[in-house]
Formats: structure tokens, C-alpha cells, sequence
């Protein structure tokens, strides 16, 4: 029997206190490509948080190739969103060589294995030229491949990426998209991705993992991305239109519907 890459049974995951979902449900067959949809504060974050380790599961279990979740876990390749991304003056080289067997910000391995490690990482993701450069100084998109050959690092089986494509601009988002799309086809990793708009990733995507008000709804996007599967998931009426080949998914009373519970800020699939 093939073990699913993912498995996520009955799993209920709290931040500070409050519980964000609750009783989640799931598999991800090996060498998917999943995009994560929700609103802000949907639970995205904590989604991965919990597959990494890093927040206890309530109830349920969490397993990443049939074995429950710990920290440190080498089988994932962990890029945490760019936004709380700190490097200044550090070299795009030290950035990534920092993040080897997940001692992110700890000091550069230095081995041999080591550098061969961040070379191939970074050759990987076409940022060789970037080795030398202060991180402060680099561009959105340049920052995201820093970012994307940190995870490649421990060649994991399983990639967790938070909303790798934000701040970038449209042919920069399908452009990463691709690159990510090629990595992981290449190297038969399975691929979980946060995003808020699916637009830049159709074509690329097996299934979509849509949370909201604590539940989580796995599918194809014809399945998922649908007026009657949203509203069904956010208990309120929900549109989705689709036009000039992009999808759009809007709420009635503009986007009041599509705020999670407890939470600020509703959003729109542009
Ligand atoms: N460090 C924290 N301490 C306490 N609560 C937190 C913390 N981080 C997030 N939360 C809360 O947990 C909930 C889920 O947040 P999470 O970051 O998982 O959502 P998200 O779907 O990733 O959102 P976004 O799209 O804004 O990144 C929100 O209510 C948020 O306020």
C-alpha cells in the first residue's frame, strides 16, 4: 500500500488559546501540488505550524509519510512567509547555508557536504548569482528563491511554502509558480502552498485545500472552487465567477462573509 505524504485525522489546532481548526479531516496522496486557500486568519499558518511540529494537536493525529509529526522533521522543507523575513546584511550564500537541518538565523555549516549542499540548493532555484549579495539588498522575487533553496536543503519529501508567491508581480507569481511547479515534479516531492489567489497556480494544481471557520475542504478546483461547495463552507452566500479564464470568488456584502470567525479582513480570489 502507498502511504499518503500526508495525513490529517480529526486534528484540531489552537493559537493562543483559541482553537483555529477544529476536527480537520484530510489526505494528500505523494507528489501532490496543493494550494492552501482562506481568508486571513483562516488558519493557514497554523495548518503548517502543526505539520511541523511546532503546535501540539488537541486532538487527532498529524503523520508526514506515516509517522507522526516532530520538530525538525528533515522529510520537510519548511519557507515561512516573506514578510516576517529578516537577513539585512547577511549574503544571499550565509542566508540559505543558515537554514541547513533547520538551524535557521544558527551559524552557516561550513563542510564540505555542506557547501556542496548550498550550492546545489542554489543552482537549484537559479540563484547562484545571488551567493554574495547582502539579503538587504535583494528584490521581492530574489528573496523568494533564497527562501525556495533554503527548503531544498535536506532534500525533503515534502514541501510546506507560505504564501511564497506574496508581493510578487503577476509574471513573477507564475513564474515562481512554475519553478516550484518543475521542482517538485522533478524531485517527486508533494507540495502544500498558501496562497490568496489561486489565478497565478490554475494548471498547475492537483487539489485545493480551502479552510474556513475552523473546517478544512479538499478537492480538485472544480470540486472546491465552486458557489455551492464556499457557501456550504462558510455557512454564507459566497459567488464564484469565472471570466476571461481567471476565477474569482466574492461574497455578498462585500466579502463580510468570507471573515473567519474571531477574525479581521474578508478577501477576494482575484
Ligand atoms: N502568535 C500568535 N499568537 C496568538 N494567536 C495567533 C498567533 N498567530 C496567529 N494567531 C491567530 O491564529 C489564527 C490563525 O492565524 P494564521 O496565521 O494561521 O492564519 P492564516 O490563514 O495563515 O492568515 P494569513 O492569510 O493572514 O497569513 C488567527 O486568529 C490569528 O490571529
Amino acid at each position: 500500500m502507498i502511504l499518503p505524504a500526508l495525513e490529517v485525522d480529526h486534528v484540531t489546532l489552537a493559537r493562543g488559546g483559541q482553537v483555529v481548526l477544529q476536527d480537520i479531516t484530510f489526505a494528500i496522496p505523494k507528489g501532490s501540488f496543493v494550494v492552501v486557500l482562506g481568508a486571513n486568519g483562516a488558519g493557514k499558518t497554523t495548518l503548517f505550524r502543526g505539520l511541523l511540529g511546532l503546535e501540539p494537536s488537541h486532538t487527532g493525529t498529524l503523520r508526514v509519510n506515516g509517522i507522526p509529526v516532530h520538530r525538525g522533521s528533515p522529510a520537510i522543507g519548511y519557507m515561512p512567509q516573506m514578510r516576517k523575513l529578516v537577513g539585512g546584511q547577511l549574503s544571499g550564500w550565509s542566508m540559505v547555508a543558515a537554514a541547513r537541518r533547520g538551524q535557521k538565523w544558527g551559524l552557516p555549516w561550513c563542510g564540505r557536504a555542506g557547501r556542496a549542499a548550498v550550492k546545489a540548493a542554489l543552482e537549484a532555484v537559479d540563484a547562484v548569482d545571488l551567493a554574495r549579495k547582502p539579503v538587504g539588498t535583494l528584490s521581492g522575487g530574489q528573496r523568494q528563491r533564497l527562501l525556495l533553496a533554503q527548503t531544498l536543503l535536506d532534500d525533503p519529501s515534502l514541501l510546506l511554502l507560505d504564501e511564497p508567491l506574496a508581493s510578487l508581480d503577476p509574471a513573477r507569481m507564475r513564474e515562481t509558480a512554475l519553478r516550484i511547479h518543475t521542482l517538485a515534479q522533478t524531485r517527486g516531492m508533494t507540495v502544500l502552498m498558501s496562497a490568496h489567489d489561486i489565478n497565478p497556480l490554475l494548471g498547475l494544481m492537483d487539489h485545493v485545500l480551502y479552510l474556513a471557520r475552523g473546517k478544512a475542504l479538499l478537492g480538485t478546483v472544480d470540486d472546491v472552487i465552486t458557489t455551492q461547495a464556499l457557501t456550504a463552507l462558510y455557512g454564507a452566500p459566497v459567488d464564484v465567477v469565472r471570466a476571461g479564464g481567471r476565477v474569482f470568488v466574492v461574497a455578498e456584502g462585500g466579502g463580510a462573509a468570507l471573515q473567519p470567525h474571531d477574525c479581521t479582513g474578508g478577501h477576494t480570489h482575484a
